[in-house]
């Protein structure tokens, strides 16, 4: 894979002296999709109109395509896709409008057909006539991606895609994003919803306090989301575990009055059914088994407030 995006060192501090991003590294391959997760205040914003050259950062380095965005503004610019969380669409333009005169900002020259396949893959072709006013919320938010993509960008940021929509328009918006990666667009989008980063990311960067804390593909996350927990309370406590259930990843707890078991719910066999039977042929006997299962969101939670105390 070749890398699209490169943030080396970058840092941001705002005039009232908040810092608000603290030596950010972060690398995006071509063709990923990226879901930046973070809490209110992370730093997302802030990442995101620095790329796009609406901020100016205080150090550090972004380049786009190999175009560095100080020295080699536009060519960097024009390489990027912005989809903003706000809807400003002027009311009375129509679709058409938008989307040409869009592409007319970044000097690229006209191509019809280009709009009216990035329309056609957004649905939104039937409606180019209409006018911004006319259109269902869910609709605008779309019209926001074709602008966005009008002047044929190699990456795309969506911020905050879903906020405040309902499940059905969500379900909708990740389809979208699933259809436009198909068409080779690199996505780097900012959420609150894990869900969101589980559904549709290739890669989850977790962001707090200006600071980039992890960076792993979702498979691997979603690997440990996927161990559960299995506690088995005993009748009577014990002393210590028998020597034939060593090295089965078992845990004595409470005293010697419950054992606890770590397993992955995505292998093939857990090893439940033989643990309880072999507990059983030990002369173990159970009182109580219950299982709970670590999320992402125990995982995103627990680093960001590790990291907040
Ligand atoms: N223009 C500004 N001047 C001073 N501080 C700012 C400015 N813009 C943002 N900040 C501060 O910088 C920090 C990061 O803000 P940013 O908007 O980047 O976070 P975010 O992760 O996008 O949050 P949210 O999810 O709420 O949009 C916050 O503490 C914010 O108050």
């Amino acid at each position: 894979m070749t890398s699209i995006l490169h943030i080396e060192g970058l840092t941001k501090r705002y005039a009232s002296g908040h810092e608000a991003l603290s030596g950010v590294d972060l690398t995006i391959e071509e063709g990923e999709i990226l879901a930046l997760l973070g809490p209110n205040g992370a730093g997302k914003t802030t990442l995101i109109s620095i790329i796009c050259g609406l901020v100016m950062p205080t150090g550090g380095r972004v380049s786009v395509g190999g175009h560095d965005i100080a020295r080699d503004y536009r060519k960097a610019r024009g390489m990027i896709g912005l989809v903003p969380q706000e809807i400003a669409l002027e009311p009375f333009e129509t679709v058409w409008n938008v989307v040409r005169f869009s592409r007319g900002v970044f000097g690229k020259k006209r191509n019809d057909a280009h709009l009216e396949d990035v329309l056609r893959s957004l649905s939104l072709w039937e409606k180019r006539d209409a006018q911004i006013r006319e259109l269902s919320g869910g609709m605008k938010r779309r019209v926001l991606i074709a602008k966005a993509l009008s002047h044929e960008p190699r990456v795309l940021f969506l911020d905050e895609p879903t906020a405040g929509v309902d499940v059905e328009l969500r379900r909708g918006m990740w389809e979208v994003v699933e259809g436009l990666r198909a068409r080779g667009v690199t996505i780097i989008l900012t959420t609150h919803y894990i869900e969101e980063a589980e559904e549709i990311a290739d890669r989850v960067a977790v962001i707090s306090k200006g600071q980039i804390l992890l960076v792993e593909e979702k498979a691997r996350l979603m690997a440990r989301m996927g161990r559960k927990e299995l506690r088995i309370e005993l009748h009577e406590p014990i002393d210590s575990l028998p020597e034939r259930f060593r090295d089965k990843g078992l845990e004595l707890v409470d005293a010697g009055r419950a054992i606890v078991f770590h397993y992955d719910t995505r292998g093939e066999r857990t090893g439940i059914a033989a643990l309880l039977a072999e507990l059983s042929e030990a002369g173990i006997v159970l009182r109580d088994i219950s299982t709970r299962q670590s999320s992402l969101e125990e995982i995103f939670v627990g680093l960001v407030t590790e990291d907040t105390a």
